[in-house]
Parts: structure tokens; sequence; C-alpha cells
């Protein structure tokens, strides 16, 4: 499904309007229509709308005359000068004005009429919101937040449209009700939480006008990326899904290598191979008997490996993780660069192999594969140098330009995974707030690696990765809430590699 932001938006609405010659009035209407359909999925007869001065005011006007003619009790307010209504808005108020219909400006009022309605109808502030919600209109905003109730229209009035930030304040909807694409504010950092359930909803704009818009970043829908998973024919063995090796760990971190190895194994992959120093092969050995191990010298603390034994494991594997718990070691560097340099099949680089990493990232220019980085904000940080507060207000651009740059894909962890190849951003939407928590990356690294060994290219192993990672999260919520753990989301991995997986529906 694609995610555009306001200005693309409104390029789309405008080739509509122009380009097509559908009257901007009609889109308005349909989408009045589109908002009609849920809320009267919701039976409540109660409604208050709330109505700005553009055009998300504007559809709020036109809803209002489509509930009024079936007999809903609605009423309606707006907190501006009518006189700033303009275009196809005006239109909808004066219709609503010629029919009798009082619209309201009594801040009293509203808190008394949204106590009594079951429903309150936010068409505010859609996608034309600029800067920081003005001074008179937060206390509407409060008064809206007190709705039982609150279903926003496009977008909840406050949320930039673009970065899901509030902008000073912001309704909370319940259930958002938006326009032929999601917009970069319904899943991005608060805007995600603000928009509630999200309902995107065809108001007539050909297919053929939203593709001119050659739109590149993409999320999740029914269909996609599940549709991404390979059928197993019957006739196989373990040769055809890979051989794949997780280089990590070390005396204090062996928890790390064990999640991966496990995750590994139930995403999937034919063989997997723990290299990790020989100190923990008991407690490795002991833990995950389906893999195979090649345990190394252990130095001052962290692996040895030297060119010899990389050039073994080159041979034997056709995709390398490297980084869970391993240690952040200067001496770890040169093996790093040693694998960018000859391994020639797809690799990931986690955790510590991140901070080895940063110490000279040039490196990655001569890798001889594709690598796919999953840093969170704080590996982030150091690879970029930018401070974590400026990531997380620009993922999209700092994982697209860091992966342009050093022609890698990078996974950017967090609410939101952010999946991108330097040009498409795939943003990730399946998951939760409980998979904070230790060992949840190194499961994550597990099944990368996995679906690389098993033929999926570099970017689609990281969108399905990201995407099977938040939902064995979310199967864990189920059953632990937010106590869930690593191992958890081990135990869940399984349940999607079904041979009928292309018919599992999600929400
Ligand atoms: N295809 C579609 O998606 C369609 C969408 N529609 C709806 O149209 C809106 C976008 O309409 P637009 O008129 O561009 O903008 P808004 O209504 O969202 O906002 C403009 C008004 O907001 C006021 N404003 C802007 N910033 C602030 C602020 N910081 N604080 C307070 N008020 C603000 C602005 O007032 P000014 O006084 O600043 O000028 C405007 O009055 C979209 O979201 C959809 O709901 C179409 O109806 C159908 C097609
Ligand atoms: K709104």
């Amino acid at each position: 499904m694609k995610v555009v932001n306001a200005n693309e938006m409104r390029e789309i609405d405008k080739r509509a309007i122009e380009k097509y010659k559908i009257p901007g009035i009609i889109l308005m209407e349909n989408a009045a229509y589109a908002l009609l359909e849920e809320i009267e999925r919701l039976n409540g007869k109660r409604i208050t709308i709330v109505c700005g001065t553009g055009n998300n005011g504007g559809d709020g006007f036109a809803l209002a005359r489509l509930l009024l003619i079936r007999g809903y009790d609605v009423e309606v307010f707006c907190f501006s000068d009518p006189e700033k209504v303009k275009g196809d808005a005006r239109i909808n108020l004066d219709i609503l004005l010629n029919m009798g219909i009082k619209v309201y400006n009594d801040l009293n009022k509203l808190e008394n009429s949204i106590r009594y309605s079951d429903v309150v109808v936010d068409a505010l502030l859609g996608t034309g919101l600029s800067g920081e919600v003005k001074e008179e209109l937060k206390n509407v905003i409060d008064a809206i937040n007190k709705g039982r109730l609150k279903l926003s229209v496009d977008i909840p009035s406050g949320i930039n449209s673009d970065t899901g930030s509030i902008m000073g304040t912001c309704v909370f909807a319940d259930i958002t009700v938006t326009f032929e694409c999601l917009k970069l504010g319904h899943i991005l950092s608060e805007g995600k939480e603000a928009s509630g359930k999200v309902i995107v909803k065809k108001i007539g704009i050909p297919v053929s006008c939203i593709e001119e818009q050659s739109v590149k970043i993409f999320t999740s829908d029914k269909e996609y990326p599940i549709s991404l998973i390979k059928k197993r024919r019957l006739d196989t063995n373990k040769g055809d899904y890979g051989k794949v090796a997780i280089i990590g760990g070390n005396y204090k971190m062996s928890g790390a290598i064990i999640l991966a190895l496990k995750s590994a194994l139930r995403s999937g992959a034919g063989l997997v191979c723990g290299v990790f120093p020989k100190t923990i092969l008991d407690r490795v050995g002991a833990l995950v008997p389906e893999a195979v191990y090649f345990p190394c010298e252990e130095k001052h603390e962290h692996i040895f490996l030297d060119d010899y034994c990389l050039n073994i494991l080159f041979q034997k594997s056709n995709a390398i993780a490297f980084g869970v718990g391993i240690g952040n070691f200067d001496e770890l560097l040169h093996p790093l660069q040693y694998i960018l340099e000859h391994y020639e099949g797809p690799l990931v680089i986690d955790a510590d192999g991140l901070n080895v990493l940063s110490r000279n990232k040039t490196i990655l220019k001569s890798a001889k594969s594709k690598v796919i980085l999953t840093p969170h904000p704080g590996e982030m940080s150091r690879l970029t140098g930018y401070d974590i507060d400026y990531i997380n207000k620009n993922r999209i651009n700092v994982a697209k330009s860091f992966a342009k740059e050093y022609n890698s894909i990078v996974l950017l962890k967090g609410s939101s995974t952010v999946v991108t190849d330097g040009e498409f951003i795939y943003i990730n939407r399946t998951g939760n707030p409980g998979m904070a928590t230790a060992g949840s990356g190194d499961v994550l690294t597990g099944v990368l690696v996995s679906l690389l060994g098993q033929g999926y290219s570099p970017f689609e192993a990281a969108i399905l990765g990201s995407f099977i990672h938040g939902i064995s999260g979310d199967r864990a919520y189920q059953k632990h809430g937010y106590g869930l753990t690593a191992m958890d989301l081990v135990d869940n991995l399984g349940f999607l590699f079904k041979k009928d997986i292309g018919s599992i529906k999600l929400e």
C-alpha cells in the first residue's frame, strides 16, 4: 500500500481536478459519503461535527448535510470566521445555512454537545495544517478529545501529515477515515497512536492518476509483504533452504547468538551454523542442538577470526550475519573489513557489528555484496554522527541517504521500522512496544539471515523480516503482554512459514 505526504496528496488531487476534470466538489461529496458509511456502522444517532475553514471542514459540512437528510441529530460547529471559508467548502457551508442549519461557534455549547453525542467528528484541520496549532483552536481540540467516540476526517487535527508529530496539540482519534492513500502522519511517530484505527476510502480518483505520482514509500497491507513468501515444493531437502552462518557471541553475551541461531532455524533456514568463541560452546550446544558449530579461539574477551577461518566459512555459507553479542572491539574491524571485501554472498550487520563498523564506516563502500544494516536510533547515531533526536524526527531521510551513500539496505528500528534501499521506502507497521526487550534485535537478525539464505533478495528479506518479526511480537503480546521476551518471539516465528501462508489474512 502506498503512503504519501501532504504535498503528494495535493498533487494527486490537483491532477484529478485539472487533468482528469473531476470537479473538486465531487471529490468532497465522495469524501462525505465515505465518512457517512463509517458513521452508519457506529450505530450512534447524535453526532457533533467540528469544522475548520479549509477543505477538511468542507468534508465536515457536506457530511453534516448527508447525516441530517438521514434523520441523524447533528450539531455543527466552526470556530473561525465563516467568511474565511472558500471554494467547495463554502458551497457546502452555504447549503447547510440554506437548509436553516445553525453553525455554532460557542465553546461551552460544543462541550455540552459533545457530552451528549455518540460520535464527535473532527473536521478541523487536515493535510493543510501548517506550523503549530493556533492558540484559539487548542480548547476546541481539548473539547473534542473528551468525546465518547472520536472520528477524524483525513488525519487527526494537529498531526503533521508528513512526520506524524503533534504540532502543539492534537485530537486523539478512535477512528480516522482518510481518502485514497495513507498519509505518512498516520503511521509515523505520535501520529500512529493519535490516528486510532485508520480506514482508507476511495473517493473517485482514478488509479492511473495516483500511479502518475510515482510514490516511493509503501507499507504493509492484507496482501503485502505476505505475498513475498515463497511456497515450498514438496520434493525438497535442507540444501534448498540455505546454509547460513551467524558470527557473534562472547563469554558475557552468549544469549544473543543462541536467540539468533534459534530464530534462523525457526524462520526456515536449511542449515544454521554458529560461529562463536569456544568458551561458550557448551552453553550454545546445549540450547541449540539443531545448529552446527564453528567454535573459534577467544582473545581478550572476543572471538578471534583470522582470514583463513573466514575463507572456510565463506565456502560453507550462502548468507552471513555478523555482530550479535560479539562485543565492540577495535580488533573486530579487520575481520569485518575482510568479510566485506571478500565475501560474495549477502550479509547482515547488526548490534555490536554496527558499533564496530562505526569505527570506520567507509569499509562499507568496498563491500562485494549487498549488506543489510539493522541499526536502532542509537547505533544509527554512532554511524552517522546525528543525534538520536534528529534521527527520530527524520527517520526516513536519514535511513534513505545512508543507504544510498553506502549502497546498502538500511533497516532503521523503532516504532514504525523504516526499510530502504536508498530509493524506495517500506514502513513496517507490525509489532508493539513489548518488543522493546533484550534480545529482540538478535531474533530479527536470525530471521534476516535465514531469509537471505533461502534466496530472498536483501531488500525483500529486510521488508519481510521486519514484518514477520513484528507479527511474532504481536502474537507474543497476546499471550504475555508487555512481559513478552525475545524467546517468545522465536516461538511464534514458525507459524507464518506454512504452506498456506498466502491465505493468512491480517487486519
Ligand atoms: N483527495 C483528497 O484527499 C481530498 C481531500 N479533501 C480534504 O481536504 C483537506 C485538505 O484541505 P485544505 O483546504 O488544503 O487544508 P485543511 O482544511 O486541512 O486546512 C486548511 C485550514 O487550516 C487552517 N490552518 C492551517 N494551519 C493552521 C494552524 N497551524 N492552526 C490553525 N489553523 C490552521 C487554515 O487557516 P489559515 O487561517 O491558516 O489560513 C485553513 O483554513 C484534506 O485533509 C481532506 O480532508 C477534499 O475535501 C476532497 C479531496
Ligand atoms: K481532521
